[in-house]
């Protein structure tokens, strides 16, 4: 996977050491304060005439930050006062500095400093809390949301946790976050996403080096991520990957059927719907490009993948729960071909996940990608602790498999501890059949040779820019397979279309 630190999130302690990096190579607290500071104050003057504005500050280095605000902004001749309700002895030194360095009007921290003001600056905390939000600061944070006036967030809204998140018992609702050096997971990660309003991330001086000494291994999604596979001029329709997709039975063949037509558009080159013959004969009534083959049991599976030259397989959506299915997936892990486990095919290992955990083991070389919504992934892996990150990634590394935990913010987590947020998606994707599409997609681009998880990112990237490329209310399952490929020409040059 490419390596482009700009798609770099930080955790706060991650953060803090990032500072602590760039104090060490010279740079000063304090310039860093002042540098955060000044992109704030200039992203409120940027975006408003001059009008009335509370800064709350916190007890921490946000809070310096703040300082820094409300003297640039009344430097500026903007009317700025500053709620404060801690002890100026009590703060971190740049911090103590900057609020030292206040001349204007500071009122305590309360409801009632935001009277006669027109926007609100929150520097109350930063990305790293150590509990939940309570008290005088909850009740102002409270009245700062029922408020309805603009909300210009230093770091990250005040009580979202930056490594999770999390509202912390309650948080500021944000109209603009600017954030500094990095974006952090809990900008991405779903509540906290929605708090930060839009964001914004700001050189304050950090060198982009310090990345390295970190070890950073957890990236936003974006294309600089990966890259589709050029289309070979001289290439074929074998050189160009198949893909198998298992078919649910008679009455449940339209999972399978979304599945096979993305795998399709997203590029593979043959794309097979496997199954009974009663169910095949409700496919050959809707497809055209896409072949059929009967096969039932694993066996016949088996040998559906030696025929058909398979390089990736897709098995689970409306596949049915039991036995049938569970054989079914370890038949495609034995044949080693890349492999999609989906919806019911995971559901069939929930009281066996040790089973499919040994058999994804025993073929090493290829990928497997499991793709569970949150319940799919309490069934098979129980409950784990931790930010949605922590658990895809612990998943990841007990299965031998790369994770797909979905929803409106997706990881994906590789079992070397790569990982990845998705935040290019739609709240239209919330719709059945969603998945399969999905499951297909991924299984398309790893029958065309990416790896794991390159081809796992880019599928879910790429399913999130079809449903924003709808852009309007109405999106069914059925509309995404020929979304994908406008989402595909936006991210490929002209001449390698
Ligand atoms: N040199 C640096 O470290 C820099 C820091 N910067 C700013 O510093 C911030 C981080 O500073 P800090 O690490 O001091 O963190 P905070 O500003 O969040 O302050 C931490 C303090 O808040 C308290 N606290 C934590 N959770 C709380 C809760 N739920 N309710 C009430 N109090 C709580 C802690 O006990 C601690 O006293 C960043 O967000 C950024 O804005 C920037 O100025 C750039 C340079
Ligand atoms: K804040």
């Amino acid at each position: 996977m490419a390596d482009f630190e700009g798609t770099a999130l930080l955790t706060p302690s991650e953060m803090a050491r990032a500072d602590e990096l760039a104090i060490g190579q010279g740079r000063t607290g304090l310039a860093l304060m002042e540098a955060a500071g000044k992109a704030v104050a200039d992203a409120v003057r940027l975006n408003a005439a001059p009008q009335p504005v509370v800064v709350l500050c916190g007890q921490g280095n946000n809070g310096g930050d703040g300082f820094v605000v409300a003297r640039r902004l009344a430097a500026a001749g903007w009317p700025v006062h500053v709620a404060f309700s801690g002890h100026i002895d009590a703060l971190p030194p740049d911090a103590r500095t900057n609020a030292e360095a206040w001349t204007g009007e500071t009122l305590p921290l309360s409801p009632d400093a935001l009277a006669g003001c027109a926007i609100v600056v929150d520097a109350l905390l930063g990305a790293g809390l150590s509990r939940d939000v309570s008290g005088d600061m909850a009740r102002v944070i409270d009245a700062v949301n029922r408020s309805g006036r603009p909300v210009f967030a230093i770091d990250i809204p005040s009580g979202v946790d930056g490594a999770t998140g999390a509202v912390r018992g309650i948080a500021i609702k944000a109209d603009r976050t600017i954030t500094f050096f990095r974006k952090k997971p809990g900008h991405l990660l779903l509540p906290g996403r929605g708090q930060s309003g839009r964001l914004s991330v700001v050189d304050i001086g950090i060198p982009g080096a310090v990345l390295e000494t970190i070890g950073v291994t957890l990236r936003q999604n974006t294309p600089e991520l990966w890259s589709l596979p050029p289309l070979d001029a001289g290439g074929h329709k074998y050189g160009r990957g198949a893909v198998m997709v298992v078919s649910g039975g008679l009455l449940n063949t339209g999972a399978a059927r979304l599945s096979a037509r993305a795998a399709l558009r997203i590029g593979a080159g043959l794309v097979t719907l496997v199954g009974s013959r009663d169910a095949l004969q409700v496919h050959a009534a809707q497809v055209t490009a896409i072949m059929l083959r009967e096969a039932a049991g694993p066996e016949a599976l088996a040998e559906a993948i030696a025929a058909g030259k398979i390089d990736a397989a897709v098995i689970g959506p409306a596949a049915s729960v039991g036995e049938t299915t569970r054989e079914a997936s370890l038949a495609i892990l034995a044949s080693g071909v890349a492999a999609v486990l989906d919806a019911d095919a995971l559901t069939s290992f929930a009281h066996t996940p040790d089973t499919l955990f040994a058999a994804i083991a025993r073929r090493p070389d290829r990928p497997v990608v499991l793709t569970p919504h949150g319940g799919e992934f309490a069934r098979l892996f129980g409950r784990i602790e931790g930010s949605k990150v922590d658990q895809a990634r612990v998943a990841a590394e007990r299965s031998g498999a790369i994770v797909v935990l979905k929803g409106g913010d997706t990881v994906v987590a590789a079992p070397d501890g790569r990982a990845v947020i998705n935040a290019h998606a739609s709240p239209l994707l919330a719709t059945a059949g969603s998945g399969d599409v999905l499951a297909g997609m991924i299984a398309g681009l790893l029958a065309r040779g990416m790896t794991g998880l390159e081809a796992t990112c880019a599928a879910v990237w790429l399913h999130g820019d079809a449903a924003l490329r709808h852009g309007r209310p109405g999106l069914v399952s059925d509309d995404l397979p020929d979304l994908i490929a406008d989402a595909m020409a936006a991210i490929t040059p002209a001449s390698l279309r």
